[in-house]
This record gives C-alpha cells, sequence and structure tokens, in this order.
C-alpha cells in the first residue's frame, strides 16, 4: 500500500452560469496528501478553497481531472459512496434532530453497537465542549456551538478523509486556540488524514504539516511552514505568507566582479562575489532587473551602509516594529529589542546577503533564496 491518501490530478471546476461569464474557480490542481496527513488550505476569500473541498467530497461535479483517495478513483462517485467526513462552514445540522442524534445519525450505518456510539459521542462532545446541549435542537443553539456540533459529527465517523471548512471560524479566540490543540491531538493519535480550509496563518501553522497556498484558483505552493517562509516559490506566497509580510523591492542588478542590486531611489546592495555562493550567482545569471525581497525580522538595524528616515516605531510589548521609508516605500522592519529613535529621525540599517530572496520581475517566481539557489 502506498503512503498517498488522496491525489488530485489536473482538476478544473469552472462555475456555468446562465447569461453571466462563467467563473473558473480552480484551476489545473494537483495535490498528493500522504496518509495522516493534516493539510491547510489557505488564501484569501475566493481563491477556490471551499470549491475545492467540495469537489473532494461530491458536493460539487469535477469539471476536469480526477481525484483518487484510498487507492480509487472517487470524482464519479456520490458523496455517500466516498467515506469522507465534512465539517460545513454553514454547519448543516438536521434541523428535526438534537445535537446528539446529528452526531449519532452520521454512525449509524457504521454497525458500531448503542454502547459504542453513546461512548463515541461522549468523547467528541467532551472535545468539542458541547455535552451541555446534546439534547438541545439546532435552532436552539449559538452558531458557534452548531459549528462545534458540525465539527463533532464529523470527527465521530471513521472516514478515509476529513474534510473542515473554516472548522472554528464562529468560535472565540480563547476557545479557538484551547480547540485547536485537542483537535491536533486527535488527529495525529488517530492517524486522521485531513483537509482543513483557513484564512487563518496561526491556525494553518498549528494545525498542519503541510499547507496549501492558493490564489486566482491557482496552487502557488504546498509546502511546510518553515518552506513557505523560507523558500517561498513566488512572490504571491513570500508576500502573503509571514507576519509582517516580507519587503519587496524593484531592483537593477548588475552582476560583476561585484553584485549588486540597486533599488530606483533607494539604496544600493553591494555584495563581494565570495559573500554569494556560485549556484545563486548563476541563478541569478545575466537578468538585469529583479525584484528582491527581505524578511522584516532580517533587516539589520543600528548600523550599516544604508541609512533611512523612521516613518513609525511600535514596541509590541515583545518586539518592535519599524516602518523606514526606502525608494518611496516603507521597508518594515522587527527588532527583539527596543529600538530608541522616533519617527523623522534618520537610523542605520543593513541587509545582508544571506538574506536576501531574488525573484523574476516578469513571472514572479523565486529564482534566489538567501544563500542558495531556488
Ligand atoms: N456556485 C457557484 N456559482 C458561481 N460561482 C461560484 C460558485 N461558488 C463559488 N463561486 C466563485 O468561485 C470562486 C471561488 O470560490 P470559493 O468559495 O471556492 O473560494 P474560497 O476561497 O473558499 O472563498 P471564501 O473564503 O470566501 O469561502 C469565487 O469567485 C466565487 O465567487
Amino acid at each position: 500500500m502506498s503512503d498517498i491518501a488522496l491525489t488530485i490530478d489536473g482538476v478544473d471546476k469552472i462555475y456555468q452560469r446562465r447569461g453571466k461569464p462563467p467563473v473558473h474557480a480552480v484551476k489545473a490542481l494537483d495535490m498528493a496528501v500522504g496518509k495522516g496527513e493534516i493539510v491547510a488550505l489557505l488564501g484569501s476569500s475566493g481563491c477556490g478553497k471551499t470549491s475545492t473541498l467540495r469537489m473532494i467530497a461530491g458536493f460539487e461535479a469535477v469539471t476536469h481531472g480526477s481525484i483518487s483517495l484510498a487507492g480509487r478513483r472517487i470524482e464519479h462517485l456520490p458523496p455517500a459512496g466516498r467515506n469522507v467526513a465534512m465539517a460545513f462552514e454553514g454547519y448543516s445540522l438536521y434541523p428535526p434532530l438534537t445535537v446528539r442524534d446529528n452526531i449519532a445519525f452520521a454512525l449509524k450505518s457504521s454497525r458500531m453497537s448503542a454502547e459504542d456510539i453513546a461512548r463515541s459521542i461522549g468523547e467528541v462532545a467532551a472535545l468539542v465542549e458541547i455535552e451541555k446541549i446534546l439534547d438541545r435542537y439546532p435552532s436552539s443553539i449559538s452558531g458557534g456551538q452548531q459549528q462545534r456540533a458540525s465539527l463533532a459529527r464529523a470527527l465521530v465517523r471513521r472516514a478515509d478523509l476529513y474534510l473542515l471548512d473554516e472548522p472554528m471560524g464562529q468560535l472565540e479566540p480563547q476557545l479557538r486556540a484551547v480547540l485547536r490543540g485537542r483537535l491536533k491531538n486527535l488527529l495525529v493519535e488517530r492517524g486522521m488524514t485531513s483537509i482543513f480550509v483557513t484564512h487563518d496563518q496561526t491556525e494553518a501553522n498549528a494545525l498542519a504539516d503541510r499547507i496549501a497556498v492558493m490564489e486566482g484558483g491557482v496552487l502557488q505552493q504546498f509546502a511546510s511552514q518553515k518552506a513557505l517562509k523560507e523558500r517561498p516559490a513566488n512572490l504571491f506566497v513570500a508576500t502573503f505568507i509571514g507576519e509582517p509580510p516580507m519587503n519587496v523591492f524593484d531592483a537593477r542588478i548588475e552582476n560583476g566582479d561585484r553584485l549588486r542590486f540597486a533599488v530606483a531611489g533607494g539604496p544600493t546592495l553591494d555584495f563581494a562575489a565570495a559573500d554569494l555562493p556560485q549556484a545563486v550567482r548563476a541563478a541569478i545569471g545575466q537578468r538585469s532587473e529583479a525584484v528582491i525581497g527581505v524578511r522584516p525580522h532580517a533587516v539589520r538595524l543600528g548600523a550599516g551602509p544604508h541609512e533611512a528616515r523612521i516613518v513609525s516605531n511600535q514596541w509590541l510589548g515583545d518586539q518592535s516594529h519599524l516602518a523606514l521609508e526606502v525608494a518611496g516605500k516603507l521597508l518594515v522592519a522587527v527588532s527583539h529589542a527596543a529600538v530608541a529613535a522616533r519617527p523623522g529621525e534618520t537610523l542605520r540599517y543593513a541587509l545582508n546577503a544571506a538574506d536576501l530572496h531574488v525573484f523574476d520581475a516578469g513571472s514572479g517566481a523565486a529564482v534566489s533564496h538567501g544563500t542558495e539557489a531556488a
């Protein structure tokens, strides 16, 4: 048996709407999810996350491509034939049934004994803290409680795949953090292969083994949190992942005895060839222009060859966020020490070769990261 649970192969979703132009919501999506892996689909509103989830679950037809789960093609099967458990964003509990019966309903066809069903419901209800409302009807409980009931109904099942659409979107931050930890434990302990949709990076980082970043219906990168930060595949991922996001500037390149990146109206970053491995210089090649990026945490403040005016300086209790005016834009820097400088004053800074990301000026694809070529 292979270690792959789910394969999505060249999947497109095009919504045809009467009298209106079609919407190409998901484009040529390829993804392979390992058994027991926890994956986050992360992206801004309208990027195609929910369409992807609904196609896997079978609530939305695939326009092109194939989906395989546990070794069999499923894209033509009805939802009930896929062995996929899904918690919806819109909850979709059955109104005539109590919360307990809603959860039990998911177990009806599983041939579990009444005793085992009661025990499973008790466990999952404790996990999402709904023990006290098990005998209430959906219409008499809050949105957050309905969401937890819907999550419980999905988690209680034995399925090949769990699909969770914004599973904690309606919950208060404190409860959300607690449930996140418990949910992670459950998924890991039971080896439950799962994909959840979120637009919250903290949630994606806390729960997922790998994060699929989507934008405009296109999967931009599917990688660990660390890889997304250290080796973003393109400018979109670079400026979407990370808080605050990466600083990027258009630059002219001179790749001679020294490698220079000249930011129009800003600093010229000047590196000795020896500071950069040959692979990086080769990747940068004969380009005359590129977009360069540096993470806020990598801006070295207080000394260095460049100088900029401070626009703002905020101490957030454990770190300083500074905005410097560079090349008519803001260069955001984060320092773990307080920086004694006021807006309007100037500050020296340095950017090291090892911290520089280089992207193609046309396509935005990564060319090199720090001292490694992409
Ligand atoms: N039934 C539909 N008919 C037509 N267009 C649709 C339909 N469902 C979604 N879309 C469109 O497809 C695109 C992707 O939507 P989708 O809901 O998959 O994105 P999303 O990333 O999940 O967004 P959100 O976070 O807001 O739920 C959007 O442009 C949306 O308007």
